[in-house]
């Protein structure tokens, strides 16, 4: 299968044949299809899809982006590509971190906290970027079957289109999902390494993901949910990282309005912040690059079933460089040094299956 994937997706690029292919996490699955329509996305689209198909797009702010809705009509499945099928004998790419990226890093992380210690806002999300400078279009069907292979558990996509440009992850966080009338969100926050000696969550963790917790019942409340399933906080792998999840889960009745739901859903405190419009406001007057489709959600819409997840652990593909996305959640209890490192290990994602040409 995976020459069978490589052949196609290098089709596609050398064409400039719009696409996206995606896996959803623990599926045996890959997903492609040639995009052969892109209309601007309106959140009423969710309401109103019941019989088609497609794949949605939708930025982290509407400020210089908005969302796109993806129709095709090829859906082809492959056996997803399983670990070690492609070839091993690669070694990762090196990427200096400038002292320059840190500085300018610091001073917007002290920024951030001058808000947070004057409780303009209770928790904050700083992000920064991380440049690949190599030519890496060529090398993209290569480094998806590797992201594929190494997080079976993720939401793993490649988008390929004249509105977005090339985009892929491997996202841990789902925004949220309708599936045989059920519907489910999760609050993720809280990172830590995998390294068992990276083991104890401070109150810091406990208390960032506890707001977004706290965010999803006051929605659901608002939403005159009254009945859901809550499950967690509990630890989840996401490759060399650990966050806590708290899971939930309720009824689609027919009084519940799902479009305007996911629109009040997104961004949650996990990649914006608390209150929501302040840390947003924060974020656009402090952080130097554009988000873009960084921190937004995407995923397939299939005849009903909506599965959204949000765009993190993911980079951009231009045609001399990649752009690879990290952030994290600031409090007042936050550190320089130890946000930094978050974002380091947060960027590996993408990094490790990048591999240094020969
Ligand atoms: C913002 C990111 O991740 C989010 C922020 C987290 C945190 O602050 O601990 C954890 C998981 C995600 O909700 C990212 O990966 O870039």
């Amino acid at each position: 299968m995976y020459q069978e994937i490589q052949t196609t997706l290098q089709k596609f690029l050398r064409d400039e044949q719009p696409f996206y292919a995606f896996r959803q996490p623990g599926e045996e699955v890959l997903h492609l299809s040639t995009i052969q329509a892109a209309e601007p996305f309106d959140y009423g689209v969710l309401d109103k899809l019941a019989t088609e198909q497609g794949f949605v797009m939708f930025p982290f702010s509407r400020q210089n982006e908005q969302g796109w809705w993806f129709t095709g009509d090829q859906l082809q499945e492959f056996a997803a590509p399983h670990r070690q099928e492609s070839p091993a004998d690669q070694t990762p790419l090196q990427v200096d971190e400038s002292l320059s990226d840190f500085a300018a890093y610091s001073a917007q992380f002290k920024e951030m906290k001058a808000a947070l210690n004057k409780g303009e806002v209770q928790k904050v999300i700083l992000s920064r970027t991380l440049q690949v400078n190599e030519a890496l279009t060529y090398d993209i069907p290569e480094i998806f079957t590797r992201l594929l292979e190494q997080y079976p558990k993720a939401f793993t996509y490649l988008v390929a289109s004249r509105q977005t440009g090339i985009w892929m992850g491997a996202s841990p966080e789902l925004l949220f999902s309708r599936q045989d009338g059920m519907c489910t969100t999760v609050s993720l926050a809280g990172t830590r390494s995998n390294d068992p000696a990276d083991a104890s969550w401070t109150q810091k963790e406990i208390e960032e993901q506890g707001l977004v917790s706290n965010y999803i019942d006051n929605l659901l409340k608002a939403f005159r949910v009254d009945r859901y399933q809550k499950e967690g906080p509990f630890i989840i792998k996401a490759g060399h990282l650990t966050h806590l999840k708290t899971a939930y889960a309720f009824e689609d009745r027919s009084s519940f309005k799902l479009a305007q739901f996911v629109e009040a859903l997104h961004p949650t405190p996990a990649l914006c912040g608390e209150p929501k419009e302040k840390a947003m406001q924060l974020i656009h007057q402090v952080e130097k690059q554009d988000r873009s489709f960084y921190g937004g959600f995407l995923g397939p819409l299939n005849q009903g079933t909506i599965n959204l997840y949000v765009n993190i652990r993911c980079m951009k593909v231009a045609p001399t460089h990649s752009t690879i996305f990290a952030g994290g959640g600031l409090t007042r209890q936050s550190d320089l040094q130890s946000e930094w490192n978050e974002t380091v290990l947060k960027s590996k994602t993408l990094l490790s299956v990048i591999t240094a040409r020969p």
